[in-house]
């Protein structure tokens, strides 16, 4: 989890990738804390992959600076052995086994082979490890490649959308790999177009949306736009509804057959128990009452005008 004590994994700013006249990444800035699970949240060709691409030098920013690790952004060399990617889906041998895969991965990379063993079983694959890569699911292709970016014990881990295409039962297994990942310390910067897959494992977000920054801090500080309300409906009545709400003083408003009341700085609880006693008094019998709160996916919506940017 994030320790505020150390310096951040990841600082860089004005981070900007253009590719002709388009500009693809437009000047982010972001930080990266120690020890923190970051999601990098965007839609579609939002710019998620390239950010990652230049911290990982396998892009070269036009312009930007900063550090990974506390190496210059611009020497790459001087940190990526302390860095483990999966970006843009693993690129294994279909007819070797995941085992075999990854003790080619170790001779390249002159890591531990004794890593092997610890690592399938971490992700989940230490009874299939010597079936052959091929015959695997996605999810477990996935996993295998997460494995590959664990060789070496990297202090930062660079996933770029692991959960894609993959089945809700393979998502979980991912997401309760990626906190495991986390434990003990390391830097995991997770990518996804959909929050509601990290919202759960993350605790520091980046949301980017056609190039730009829109936010990034602390997930629970995601700033919140929209208004809360509570929902009430009386099957028959709507519009009395509606109208004896205004009259009572609300902010109400008429959405079909539902009426939303704002509820502003009002105490929840105390307006739905208000809303209910002066439906009650006109006669008006509520079928639905709640408290309609917005969530973490609705504001990141928000922040990237609910647009795909490819
Ligand atoms: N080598 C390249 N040459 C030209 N344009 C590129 C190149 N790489 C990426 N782009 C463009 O940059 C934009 C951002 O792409 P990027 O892959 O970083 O987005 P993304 O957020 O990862 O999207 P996705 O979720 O679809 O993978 C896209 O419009 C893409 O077409």
């Amino acid at each position: 989890m994030s320790t505020s004590t150390l310096p951040d994994a990841v600082a860089v700013t004005g981070l900007t990738k253009r590719y002709g006249r388009r500009t693809v990444v437009d000047d982010v800035s972001v930080r990266i804390p120690s020890g923190s699970v970051t999601g990098l949240i965007g839609p579609n060709g939002a710019g998620k992959t390239t950010v990652m691409s230049m911290l990982l030098g396998l892009v070269r920013p036009t312009s930007g600076e900063g550090q990974v690790l506390g190496h210059d952004l611009a020497r790459p060399k001087a940190y990526v052995g302390r860095v483990g990617a999966l970006i843009e889906g693993p690129a294994f041998h279909p007819s070797m086994s995941g085992r075999a895969n990854l003790r080619n991965l170790v001779r390249l990379g002159r890591h531990d082979p004794e890593q092997i063993a610890p690592l399938l079983h971490l992700v989940g694959l230490a009874d299939r490890g010597d079936d052959l890569y091929g015959a695997y699911s996605l999810g477990m292709k996935q996993r295998l490649g997460i494995a590959a970016a664990l060789l070496g014990d990297p202090d930062l881990v660079i996933l770029d959308e692991p959960t894609n295409g993959v089945d809700p039962q393979g998502m979980r297994d991912i997401r309760h790999l990626v906190r495991r990942i986390a434990e003990g310390g390391r830097t995991v910067l997770v990518s996804s177009h959909l929050l509601a897959e990290l919202e759960h494992v993350c605790d520091h977000l980046v949301v980017i949306d056609r190039g730009g920054l829109r936010y990034q801090g602390p997930m629970d500080e995601l700033p919140t736009g929209r208004r809360e309300v509570i929902r009430v409906a009386a099957d028959g009545a709507a519009t009395d509804l509606h109208d004896l709400l205004v009259r009572d003083g609300l902010e109400a408003t008429a959405r079909g057959t539902v009426t939303e009341v704002e509820i502003g700085e009002a105490d929840p609880v105390r307006l739905a128990a208000r809303i209910n006693s002066t439906a009650h008094a006109a006669g008006i019998t509520l079928t639905e009452l709640h408290h309609q709160r917005q969530t973490l996916e609705d504001r990141v919506l928000e922040l990237v005008g609910n647009g795909s940017a490819s």
